[in-house]
């Protein structure tokens, strides 16, 4: 690991709450400190959106979740959005980042405090502490509001927009459903559909503060345009891991670990490529997230709903995504697709810190023959958040996390990226300023 890229002294979080008018330096966690970083954008104008329309939505919506859920829980509307408007509060006035009372953040956030600001956890503000762990813990927050209710427990407030993800790329998805349906599994379509699976990470809700975002068109025909915007591809690395495990023994069962991202669309295209891997692999296992996070990622529940959905009434429109909902259904049936929740998703932690934080889950991982990582909250926490140099080895900014050969899927909309080659950010720094946050450039970066 070259010691040069590594931020291993933390950087100067300044406690006197003066903000820097600069973007991040080199080699250091990402913070809102640094004015023009898009983490300051994110905790200065996109949280505090997102928590207003989440709580506009159920002052909005109080009266139809007490028809459906029962009076008490109209009354535990009133007790969530005060909740979450006491936490906003805290949000805008750059207060500390509180306990939570459970044992692994706060334990996290002492090691934030004892890494940044000498032990002092109530420094450990909004806007200074580092920007991932920032925001998980606002999305934590917003589930504590609502394990204060009785009935409102299991309450996903972002349901309505990830299923309404899917309703509105309905017509995307049943191009593509034809394109699955009728070709072989080529290796040329095999990579047609990990492309796919790449673009298909550009329909997330949190980029834009939970505004609709659809895919409209056929991706697959689209693919050619978007080949100049994949700053790296290394996904050949992933077909000969799979070729060679094959080869190697044949007998042993190959696997593939999908760490999935978004639902609705996303989610959509992730199934059409596991659809064509079933050719080469024996299972996949899908791991999902164990509560709502970063507006439209997916958990067990939305898995099971696109499936449900693609074979109701409800896509009779589209006799092929009913056709290959039945397909999917099979596979999830005889377990050759399996869905994996882990809490750990859902912690603050970069993935350098799994192996310590939760043993097990690493242990699991390391018996996949493969790993996919999608999207850019993943990516975030592969390469720990840090701006390092765009050319740092990808495999150095992982730090140690490699529990099987992985391959991330990323469209970017975060400013920290590693892995390019020397001279290419500067390139695309030139054609476009926002490059790193517009969700207009993707990778596809592997380590093993
Ligand atoms: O769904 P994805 O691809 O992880 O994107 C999540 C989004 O949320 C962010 O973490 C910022 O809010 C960005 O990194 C990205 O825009
Ligand atoms: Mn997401």
């Amino acid at each position: 690991m070259p010691e040069k890229n590594v931020p291993t002294s933390p950087p100067t979080c300044p406690t006197d709450l003066s903000l820097i008018d600069s973007t991040y330096p080199v080699g250091v966690p990402l913070t809102a400190t640094y004015r023009l970083g898009f983490a300051f954008k994110t905790i200065n104008l996109r949280l505090p959106v997102i928590l207003t329309k989440i709580i506009d939505q159920l002052s909005r919506d109080k009266n139809e979740i007490g028809e459906s859920c029962g009076q008490e829980a109209r009354d535990d509307v009133k007790i969530v959005v005060g909740a979450l408007a006491k936490f906003k509060n805290e949000m805008v006035t750059n207060k500390p980042i509180y306990k939570t009372g459970c044992k692994i953040w706060d334990s996290y956030l002492e090691h934030i405090a004892q890494l940044y600001f000498e032990g002092v956890v109530e420094d450990v503000k909004w806007y200074f502490a580092p920007w991932l762990h920032v925001e998980c813990y606002f999305y934590k927050r917003i589930h504590d509001a609502f394990q204060l209710s009785n009935h409102l427990k299991s309450f996903d407030p972002f349901r309505k927009q990830k299923e309404d993800g899917f309703e509105c790329s309905k017509k995307s998805s049943a191009q593509l459903a034809e394109y699955v349906l009728s070709s072989d599994s080529s290796d040329a379509v095999l990579q047609t559909l990990l492309e796919v699976g790449l673009w298909g990470n550009r329909c997330d809700l949190s980029l834009s503060s939970g505004e609709e975002v659809s895919q409209l068109g056929n991706l697959v025909d689209q693919l050619q345009g978007l080949r100049n915007f994949v700053l790296c591809d290394e996904s050949a690395n992933f077909w000969k891991i799979l070729k060679d495990a094959k080869t190697a023994n044949p007998d042993n069962p190959l696997t593939v670990g999908y760490v999935l991202d978004n639902a609705g669309f996303e989610l959509f295209t992730d199934f059409c490529l596991a659809d064509k891997l079933m050719d080469r692999v024996d299972r996949i296992d899908f791991y999902v997230k164990t509560t709502p996070w970063f507006i439209s990622d997916a958990l067990k529940t939305d898995f099971d709903w696109l499936i449900e959905r693609m074979c109701s009434g409800d896509c009779s429109d589209f006799p092929v995504l009913v056709k290959l909902a039945e397909r999917w259904k099979g596979y999830v049936l005889s377990k050759r697709w399996t869905v994996v929740e882990s809490e750990f998703w859902t912690y603050p932690h970069a993935y350098f810190e799994m192996q310590d934080a939760d043993p097990e889950l690493y242990s699991t991982l390391t018996k996949h023959t493969h790993l996919i990582f999608k999207g850019d909250l993943n990516y975030r926490k592969l390469i720990g958040d840090v701006s390092w140099k765009p050319d740092t080895p990808f495999k150095d900014a992982l730090r140690g996390f490699c529990p099987a050969p992985l391959l991330s899927l990323r469209t970017l909309k975060a400013d920290c990226i590693a892995g390019l080659r020397a001279g290419l950010a500067e390139e695309i720094e030139s054609k476009s300023q926002d490059w790193l946050v517009s969700g207009e450039y993707g990778i596809m970066q592997h380590a093993q």
